[in-house]
């Protein structure tokens, strides 16, 4: 069977599952996760490759693939410029792909259906009520996005570990009724529930092709880049209300070891990854909070962050951290674009070129 490969965008509001999904796919973490909404700020992309699956009297088999995944920031209405920033990530995201994975939460509450708000021809419109405002606004601006696009679009009803079975059949029925999905499939990001027969119908779509990256590449996003966004999940994970929000990470700098010649003694230490990053904030009021009585919260951040460093380069990490203010930052589009990883990987390669002048 001749090899297949592609690009396909997750896209789901926040906090739908969506970063889980491609870490649990990749076998490895990837993107960050928390219960915060709003934990993924740019597109990331994991690379997957999806063994051959051969053909017998039960299994229909399924050709070998790369699917290049892309994770996306949770689709909500923007009120900052890093908000509108966040959804031009996920419109590029979804600009020539061969197919799409809308993810949706099953624990959130069904909109209904409102029949009289869509015009004769039109997709029918949500009737929302209540509580359930923003959370639906958020699948119906979703769907809107979604009608836009050419290239097939496949449901994932996400966390069906926390519901019962019979409760799945009505899902199903509600979202096909909204669109025309190429496939509804109900499955856990978490518990890998049907994962597999996920992949088996993306790698359906997808056309006949060679891999876009080498097989062994996960990520087109280097490691000083996760390492930030692993300090920034920390922050996410220990600080509350407006201070996760509020709050950047740069990496400032970023030392490796020098490649060790053979294999290592048996029992010899590590070499060392030096790491200096810089944590932006608004206010010196959020600078005091993540900075914490006598530094203990800076102290905590940089321990967790450092476990997770050192686990995912495999060596030693001494890890610097400072809290830098910078007003309203996230009102600031030049700083903005600065923060982009592929903005500063340019200029990282600008500096170097300098250097060797
Ligand atoms: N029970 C259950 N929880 C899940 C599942 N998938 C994700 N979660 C949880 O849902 C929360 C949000 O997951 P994320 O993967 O960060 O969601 P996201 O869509 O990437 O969120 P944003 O980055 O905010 O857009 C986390 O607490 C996850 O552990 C699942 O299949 N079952």
């Amino acid at each position: 069977m001749p090899f297949r490969s592609g690009f396909v965008s997750i896209i789901g509001r926040p906090n739908a599952g969506k970063s889980t999904l491609l870490n649990a796919l990749l076998g490895q973490k990837l993107a960050i996760v928390t219960h915060k909404p709003q934990t993924t700020r740019t597109r990331i992309h994991g690379v997957l490759e999806v063994p051959l699956k051969k053909k017998t009297k039960d299994v229909a088999g399924r050709p070998a693939a790369q699917i290049v995944m892309v994770d996306t920031p949770g689709i909500h209405k923007p009120d900052t410029q890093l908000d509108r920033r966040m959804m031009q990530e996920v419109h590029d995201a979804l600009e020539s792909r061969n197919a799409v994975l809308f993810i949706v939460d099953v624990t959130h509450k069904l909109p209904k259906v409102d029949p009289n708000a869509a015009g004769p021809g039109e997709a029918p419109k949500m009737k929302i009520t209540g509580r359930m405002t923003l959370s639906a606004a958020e699948d119906d601006f979703a769907l809107q996005l979604i009608q836009k696009l050419d290239c097939p679009v496949i449901l994932l009803l996400n966390k069906i570990d926390t519901i019962s079975p019979a409760e799945i059949m009505p899902l199903i029925a509600h979202w096909s009724g909204l669109y025309n999905f190429a496939e509804i499939i109900p499955i856990s990001a978490r518990k890998k529930i049907n994962l597999e027969l996920m992949l088996d119908k993306v790698v359906d779509l997808l056309p006949e092709g060679q891999r876009y990256f080498p097989k062994h590449q996960l990520t087109d996003q280097p490691e000083r880049f996760l390492v930030a966004e692993l300090i920034r999940e920390k922050i996410l994970m220990l600080t509350g209300e407006e201070v996760p929000y509020a709050t950047a990470v740069v990496i400032e700098k970023y030392e490796e070891p020098p490649p060790q010649a053979g294999k290592p003694r048996a029992g010899a230490k590590l070499p060392v990854t030096k790491i200096s990053a810089a944590i932006f904030c608004e206010r010196t009021g959020q600078k005091a909070i993540l900075i914490g009585k006598q530094g203990v919260m800076l102290k905590e951040i940089g321990t967790a962050a450092r476990k997770d460093i050192e686990s995912l380069l495999g060596t030693r990490v001494f890890l610097e951290l400072f809290v830098k203010v910078q007003e309203d930052w996230r009102s600031k589009p030049g700083f903005i674009e600065d923060l982009d990883w592929r903005r500063q990987l340019e200029q990282l390669a600008e500096k170097q070129a300098n250097e060797e002048e």
